[in-house]
């Protein structure tokens, strides 16, 4: 088993190892000082267990409200799901509320789900607004390596969303440029639908092939589908109404990550 050190990373040393792709970030904060990072000796890093609960569900009259919560409740980082009507069949939110948001909690990663046709279109915007991660869908992206160069200069992280009727092997002629492939497991566009199970066969192929590789997972997350999830591999849990619907959010987020922790831990004994 490679063993894990502990290293002192400041934002900028952070978007320096991103940008050259090398390495992959385990710890999700934007502090500028004092974060801590999982490494192995290597240089890579290990993916570990985040909860990032989607706001979709919440009461969004209150949103700093609600993000806040979150927060106090032990998410890692907030999953903020971006729709335009168009990629997807509802309406959400953008950049302008992102910016709104962002210096209310300086320090809390910012996961933009960008559900929407011509994504390179909101990145300077998104970027700007404070978002830490852009998740755009393979399905709405034209030139992927342009945009993907886009959104790390911009100092983000890129993440690459599958719908569930996309193979795959579609990432594989560009697998190097992602630091986090999303599966979905709902049809994007509406929060609280059930688990498509059949997707944790895209999780553990990615997991074999990209064992250092951030692998999200999002739609119909809850206490009764995180075992499966944790077993494919995945380790960015995205869990929306199971968790804003909960009267003990707190409670819930616990549960999702001793699953994830534990099959994590499974898998690097049997390394
Ligand atoms: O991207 C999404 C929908 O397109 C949401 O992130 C997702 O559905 C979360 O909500 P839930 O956990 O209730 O399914
Ligand atoms: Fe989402």
């Amino acid at each position: 088993m490679a063993s894990v050190s502990v290293v002192k990373v400041t934002k900028s040393s952070v978007r320096k190892r991103i940008v050259s792709g090398k390495t992959k970030y385990c710890g999700l904060t934007s502090k500028e000082e004092g974060a801590t990072e999982a490494a192995t000796m290597s240089g890579h890093t290990l993916p570990c267990c985040k909860i990032g609960p989607s706001i979709l569900c919440a009461d969004l009259s209150c949103l700093a409200d609600e993000c806040r919560k979150m927060i106090h409740s032990g998410a890692d980082y907030l999953h903020l799901d971006v729709m335009d009507g168009h990629f997807v069949p509802n309406l959400t939110f953008g950049h302008p509320i992102v910016k709104c948001l962002r210096p209310k909690m300086p320090d809390i990663y910012f996961d933009m789900h960008m559900m929407v046709q011509n994504p390179e279109k909101w990145v300077e915007s998104m970027a700007d607004a404070g978002a830490n991660q852009y998740t755009f869908h393979i399905e709405a992206c034209e030139d992927i390596p342009a945009l993907c160069r886009k959104i790390q200069e911009s100092g983000m992280r890129v993440g690459v969303g599958l719908k569930p009727g996309t193979p795959v092997e579609t990432i594989l002629p560009y697998s190097d440029l992602f630091d986090v492939v999303l599966i979905m497991t709902v049809e994007p566009g509406f929060g609280g639908q059930s688990f498509m199970e059949d997707m944790m066969s895209k999780v553990q192929y990615l997991r074999t092939n990209f064992p250092y590789l951030d692998i999200e997972v999002d739609g119909g997350v809850g206490p009764n589908t995180i075992d499966a999830v944790a077993e494919a591999g995945a380790n960015m849990i995205v869990s929306g109404t199971a968790i804003t619907g909960a009267s003990d959010p707190s409670q819930v987020i616990a549960l999702l990550r001793n699953s994830v922790e534990n099959a994590i831990q499974k898998s690097q004994l049997e390394r």
